[in-house]
């Protein structure tokens, strides 16, 4: 089993600890969430991030609020709301709340504080184990491109789909750390990531797992493509469709469209959580549209070690800040999910009981 570096969330007494993400790859801090409203703020302002990572936060979050007093139905029905709006692409957030509410509703108002941690946690171990299984059937995609030919199998990936996203080893990287683990050498394509710049935390956690990898703009993805420099890619996702569409961090699907024009398989990898049945194809994937500020606006190292923000573009320039775009099925190899590869109108063949 994979096992994190420094938990994503973990649970102190009547707190949660986060790794604050904001913060890396300059600096490695935990905080202590103690409230709702710390949690809700949390999975807004992207201190925690990433599908299944999303979802943990809030099924915790449910935790911190019936820890803080009365856990009757208004507390409960409330939190459910808050954290429910805090980021709408990822159905995760919505999957882990439905889970905590199956569980929390039917129960008295004594019994469900006890009964929220719990579930919590076992969302968290869940997820672990998920992460872990994903890793396991990935690995036979690298392998079989390392048996067609020397030399390391190069993968691109794009935002951060590691362990930083997941309570386990994550979701498109969980692949990267079984070839590892199994001494299959493999080099990664880490692309940049605009705005937020997820790739540099892709960067930093395989920097300290020991993995090569190259970090690369978001624009220069295409030439890497069309050269032949790259065996497959492989992203995560914050929401996949009936028919296999997959909505992940903007650039996922120009990546994609490259890929598809190069000949290179292109690869989700996704839990069970990130699958949406009720949404029958991509259109129906809610966007998260983010401040301008984030496309205007960059945070970096400071010459005196401070993270400083700068200004890039001129004052009240208007900026568009879609945060994911959709992947259709057509560019899509396969998902890797924990039960196995699937064609992307495949997945319910896989998933009878959430097809339903
Ligand atoms: C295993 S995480 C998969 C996705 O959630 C990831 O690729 C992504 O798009 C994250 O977006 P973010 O905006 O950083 O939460």
């Amino acid at each position: 089993m994979f096992v994190q570096p420094i938990p994503t969330l973990r649970r102190e007494a009547d707190t949660l600890v986060i790794l604050d993400q904001t913060l890396l790859p300059f600096r490695s801090a935990t905080v202590a969430l103690a409230s709702l409203e710390a949690a809700a703020d949390a999975i807004r302002h992207m201190q925690v991030r990433g599908a299944p990572l999303i979802g943990a936060t809030a099924a915790f979050g449910v935790a911190l609020a019936l820890a803080r007093g009365r856990a009757d139905d208004a507390v409960l029905e409330h939190a459910l709301a808050v954290l429910g709006a805090t980021r709408p692409t990822a159905v995760n957030l919505h999957w882990a709340l439905a889970r905590m509410a199956d569980v929390l509703r039917p129960l008295s108002a004594p019994a469900r504080c006890a009964a929220a941690w719990a579930e919590a946690e076992a969302i968290r171990a869940d997820d672990a184990a998920t992460c872990d299984a994903i890793g396991r059937h990935g690995l036979a995609l690298i392998a079989a491109i390392a048996a067609r030919r020397p030399g390391p199998v190069r993968l691109m990936t794009h935002c951060n789909a590691g362990w930083l996203a997941t309570c386990g080893a994550g979701t498109a990287l969980a692949p990267v750390y079984a070839a590892q683990a199994a001494g299959i050498a493999v080099e990664v394509v880490v692309s940049e990531t605009r705005p937020r710049n997820q790739g540099l935390l892709t960067a930093w956690e395989l920097r300290a797992a020991g993995v090569p990898h190259t970090l690369i703009a978001d624009n220069a993805a295409g030439l890497l493509l069309m050269r032949g420099e790259v065996d497959l890619v492989i992203t995560g996702a914050d929401r996949v469709a009936a028919n296999g569409d997959a909505a992940n961090k903007v650039g996922t699907y120009l990546k994609a469209l490259a890929a598809h024009a190069a000949g290179v398989p292109f690869y989700i990898a996704a839990p069970h959580s990130t699958l949406d049945f009720g949404c029958p194809d991509g259109r129906a994937i809610p966007i998260e549209d983010r401040g301008a500020d984030e496309v205007c606006r960059i945070r970096g190292l400071a010459a005196d070690a401070t993270i400083a923000e700068l200004s890039l573009a001129p004052p009240a320039t208007r900026a568009a800040n879609p945060a994911f775009d959709v992947t259709p099925a057509a560019l899509i190899a396969g998902i890797v999910t924990e039960r196995g590869i699937a064609a992307p109108g495949h997945l319910a063949a896989l998933y009878p009981e959430q097809a339903r």
